[in-house]
């Protein structure tokens, strides 16, 4: 796909402020044809609406080309409008319609109406055009056909319409997620009739999505669940990031190993068509010997240690335990007696026994990890380093000074940096950079920029939420990155905010509270982390376990909620205790902390858990059992 993000500045207020531009053509998509209806149909989208944001992209005549494209600008852009050209006629590889229908929640056939009726005053082969239109969530799709004349055609004959279309869509649906998410908060109390319809939201919901400014001042970002922040994010890292990821595949052996035949015991190299029996020892072979060339008789024997090369003319190794010492003199064996029958081949590690030359280091389903890779790397005579996405970590406030120095009047001591320096370094990464941005726009504009000009991901602490100093937003948005979560609906590290740009950077915007910033590294920074590393996309994400509670009963929040917690052993059981207080400013609530309980979020019928209830729980060390008991 080609792919083109075009941003502008806006003077007029439209409500139009995101439109996709999809052209759905095999030639232009090979670069056999040059594409003018999609850039024209941006210049008139420009004239009309002057959006700040414009996606355009070609594809393919490809059902699931187009299908994914769609619900990527619908679901993860969440573009105003979508306009589509090309594939909506008769001919066999035609099926932008078809693919358009599969997405829509609904059909909006008397906009194709409108178009066709304008298209028919120009041509009588307006009638063919399949072309469709409707509503996917929060974008209006419109498919048009593919000819510059066309597009222009169709375009001026809704275009009085659009601005008023897309105000409708937004505000239903805002009001229809707004109360979805009350009800996600606060399920203890949920909305009846009167409150759901469009006049009377007369429950405060205190997640509710806003303006951010004026009268509303709540977030204007949705708060979006754990999942689907996860799944917004892995998209951005294959859209963007796929390419630089090694193909652990195309790395084969360039030798045998062993390169030679090994023995596997300490023992005798010999003949077995010699039998067992009287031998004469005609020499050692220790390990790093060159390979021993020289032909012997069956009644003879050369002592070989393991590992060492086998003597050409020799096919079996007897060890020590099955042999007798017959005749030594100052320590040098001169005959010994084989007790076993030998046979061919016995205990040797043939050429090319533990990897051949041309074997792939790293076989299908296996893949290697901060051990195994530059490990077997240098089993077959490479330096390689695992991959190392290069990382920036930013922790912003006024307030932060570096552990080591004075503490002044209202200042506290920066341990986000430090803790995810560790973090880092615990899950092997190395490549890493810190800065401490001031709580100015100009300061953190500036961090930022430098920081995503030279790291892959930059990690920030703090400035997300909603305090006239929390520029993190607000920086991400003007150095052009797409911030597509703003809000994630979990305790701790609800304003846990991602953007990235189609260079494949990616900022992090954690919480400041420091057990935020530690859960949402753990949820989300880590598993991108591994995807850079090219680890396997099952295992990107903590280890998950079920864990029984230990505590009487925890009171749950309207928020699902990652709760630090210890691990006991019983016999092979495993038990969770919470980290006492579990306040996100309260660091000490890690200490101890194996795992992180999930709770599901307050609902009308649970408000607690209690003792003995089975949860699950990600895994946050190695060494994650923290004690072992015989008894609770
Ligand atoms: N009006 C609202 N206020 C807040 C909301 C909200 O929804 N509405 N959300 C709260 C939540 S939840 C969190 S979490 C915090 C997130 O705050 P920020 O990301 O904006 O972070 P700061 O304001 O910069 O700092 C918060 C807190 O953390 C301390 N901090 C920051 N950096 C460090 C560091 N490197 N080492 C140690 N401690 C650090 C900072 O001093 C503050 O105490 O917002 C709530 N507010
Ligand atoms: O989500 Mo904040 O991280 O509750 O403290
Ligand atoms: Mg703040």
């Amino acid at each position: 796909m080609h792919s083109r993000i075009v941003k502008m500045e806006s003077t007029k207020k439209s409500s139009v402020s995101s439109v996709g531009i999809l052209t759905i053509s095999d030639s232009c998509s090979k670069g056999s044809a040059i594409d003018a209806s999609g850039p024209h149909l941006k210049e008139l989208v420009q004239a009309q609406f002057n959006p700040k944001f414009i996606q355009y992209d070609i594809i393919p005549d490809d059902m699931d080309k187009i299908e994914n494209t769609l619900l990527y600008y619908a679901d993860v852009l969440h573009l105003n409008l979508v306009l589509t050209t090309g594939g909506t006629g008769f001919s066999h590889r035609d099926v932008t319609p078809e693919a358009t229908k599969k997405i829509l929640d609904k059909e909006a056939p008397q906009l194709q109406l409108a178009m066709s009726l304008a298209s028919l005053e120009k041509t009588k082969f307006a009638v063919l055009s399949r072309a469709v239109s409707g509503i996917r969530k929060q974008s209006l799709i419109i498919n048009m056909p593919g000819s510059k004349k066309a597009v222009s055609e169709c375009f001026e004959s809704v275009r009085d319409v659009l601005s008023h279309a897309i105000e409708l869509i937004r505000n239903d649906l805002e009001q229809v997620q707004s109360v979805h998410r009350c009800v996600q908060d606060a399920q203890s109390h949920p909305p009846n009739k009167a409150e759901k319809t469009k006049s009377l939201p007369r429950h405060i919901c205190p997640h509710k999505t806003g303006t951010g400014d004026g009268i509303d001042r709540n977030s204007p970002y949705p708060m979006i669940g754990v999942e689907e922040a996860r799944r917004i994010i892995l998209s951005k890292l294959r859209q963007y990031n796929r390419n630089e990821i090694a193909s652990f595949t195309s790395f084969e052996s360039p030798l045998d190993l062993p390169p030679f035949r090994a023995s596997i015991k300490d023992g005798y190299a010999v003949k077995s068509g010699g039998g067992k029996g009287i031998k004469k020892v005609i020499g050692y072979v220790s390990a790093g010997d060159e390979i021993n060339d020289d032909d012997f008789t069956g009644d003879c024997c050369y002592k070989i240690n393991t590992g060492a090369p086998l003597p050409n003319h020799a096919d079996c190794v007897i060890q020590v335990e099955d042999t007798k010492v017959i005749e030594i003199d100052s320590n040098v064996e001169k005959i010994i007696e084989i007790l076993v029958e030998p046979s061919k081949d016995l205990d040797i590690r043939p050429i090319g026994n533990d990897l051949w030359k041309g074997e792939r280091l790293f076989p299908d389903g296996c893949f290697p990890d901060s051990v195994s890779y530059p490990a077997m790397f240098a089993s077959v005579g490479q330096i390689r380093e695992f991959l190392q996405p290069k990382i920036g970590i930013i922790s912003t406030g006024d307030e932060l000074i570096a552990a080591g120095n004075e503490l002044s009047s209202g200042k506290i001591y920066d341990s986000n940096t430090v803790m995810l320096k560790e973090l880092l370094h615990r899950f092997g990464f190395t490549d890493i950079r810190s800065v401490i941005a001031e709580d100015s726009y100009k300061s953190l504009f500036e961090r930022m920029k430098e920081m995503t000009n030279t790291c892959t991901v930059t990690i920030c602490t703090g400035g997300v939420s909603m305090g006239d100093k929390d520029f993190v937003k607000k920086v991400l948005l003007d150095l052009k990155m797409d911030l597509v979560i703003g809000r994630v609906n979990m305790k701790p590290g609800k304003p846990m905010t991602y953007a990235s740009n189609p260079q494949g950077k990616h900022v992090f915007g954690l919480p400041g509270n420091p057990v935020s910033a530690f859960v949402t590294f753990h949820l989300f920074v880590l598993p991108a982390l591994r995807y850079l590393q090219g680890q396997e996309e099952q295992k990107l994400q903590l280890s998950v376990i079920s864990v029984e509670l230990l505590n009487d009963s925890i009171e749950l929040d309207p928020r699902p909620e990652f709760v630090r917690a210890t691990i006991i052993s019983v016999k092979g059981k495993l038990y969770a205790e919470v980290t006492g207080n579990q306040i996100s400013s309260r660091l000490q609530s890690i200490c101890g902390a194996d795992v992180l309980l999930h709770l599901p979020p307050r609902s009308s019928n649970q408000t607690f858990v209690s003792k003995g209830a089975v949860l699950d729980a990600s895994v946050l060390k190695h060494d994650f059992i923290s004690f072992y008991r015989n008894q609770l």
